[in-house]
């Protein structure tokens, strides 16, 4: 649902490195026409300054709020409470509010902010509109709005239910870094048999943004793994060490548990 002229405003608080990718993204998509939005964030920032050119509203007073359809929460999960507590007073009771924060419970979000509540977990990369966002409420309508405000920058995937938010946190949110350490890993690696770093480097960075296309095509990763892997070849020969003694799979499931933990030391 692009370009929405609903003149009622949506709120995103907090323009840090996840809220900005989300501007970025809705002005590049025109998911949320610019007169309608108002940033809430303690410091201006390129994207809050390219909002502004383009009409957003920066830091209005609170009785902006007055009309708000969405409040988009990106602040980190210990500042949530402080942020949204003057917002409270102005804002509609049928807005919903959109956390976008890792861990935090919506029932705790709820319990403060009395109303609907939605949970989305964004890649950074809804800047360039190509992230991927879990999307979860038990709120029809706050979901509805939530995945309007995701689904022209990332591919929404709908969570049947809360308890699974943290594994989607750790398989996306989390995971592009998981993805790169992996990557500065095989360029350690292409280093250590001759290349100079920079080269290494650059290869590995290709690497990762061929596979990147590759997966844009929405084949199967089996059938992408099987369009390169030549039987009797060099890529078979590297799978084949990688798969032997499961160190592939046990270093994601270490990092995918760790953050999946992690989320819920932040929830409690
Ligand atoms: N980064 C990522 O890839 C992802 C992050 N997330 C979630 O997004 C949330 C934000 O993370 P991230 O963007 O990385 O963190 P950042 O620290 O980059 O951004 C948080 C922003 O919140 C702002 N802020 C602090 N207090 C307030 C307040 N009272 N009102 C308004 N804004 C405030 C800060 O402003 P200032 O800069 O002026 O201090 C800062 O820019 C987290 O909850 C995280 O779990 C989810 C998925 C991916
Ligand atoms: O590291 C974090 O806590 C956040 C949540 C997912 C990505 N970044």
């Amino acid at each position: 649902m692009t370009n929405q002229k609903s003149n009622r405003p949506v709120v995103l608080v907090g323009c840090g490195r996840l809220g900005s990718a989300i501007l970025e993204g809705w002005l590049a998509t025109s998911t949320v026409d610019p007169g309608d939005l108002i940033i809430l964030t303690p410091s201006d920032k390129p994207a809050t300054e390219a909002a502004r050119a383009r009409g957003a509203r920066i830091n209005p007073p609170l009785d902006s709020l007055a009309n708000a359809r969405a409040l988009v929460l990106a602040v980190k999960p210990a500042k949530w409470r402080e942020a949204i507590v003057p917002t409270l007073d102005p804002l509609p009771q049928d807005v919903a509010v959109v956390s976008v924060m890792a861990g935090v419970k919506a029932a705790d979000i709820a319990g403060i902010a009395n109303r609907p509540v939605a949970r989305v977990m964004p890649t950074t990369a809804v800047a360039q509109a190509r992230g991927v966002a879990s999307v979860w409420s038990e709120d029809p309508e706050a979901r509805g709005l939530a995945r309007s405000l995701f689904e022209a920058i990332a591919d929404v995937v709908d969570l049947p239910d809360e308890s699974v938010m943290d594994a989607a946190t750790a398989t996306a949110g989390s995971a592009p870094a998981f993805v790169y350490a992996f990557v500065q890993a095989l360029a350690r690696a292409g280093e250590a048999q001759g290349l100079s770093r920079d080269a290494a480097e650059r290869l590995a960075r290709g690497a990762l943004r061929s596979a990147g296309a590759g997966a844009e095509t929405g084949a199967p990763l089996d059938e992408l793994v099987a369009r390169i892997a030549s039987p009797g070849g060099t890529t078979r020969a590297g799978l084949d060490a990688m798969e032997a003694g499961g160190d592939v799979q046990r270093a994601a499931e270490a990092a995918v548990n760790a953050a999946v933990a992690r989320a819920s030391e932040i929830s409690g």
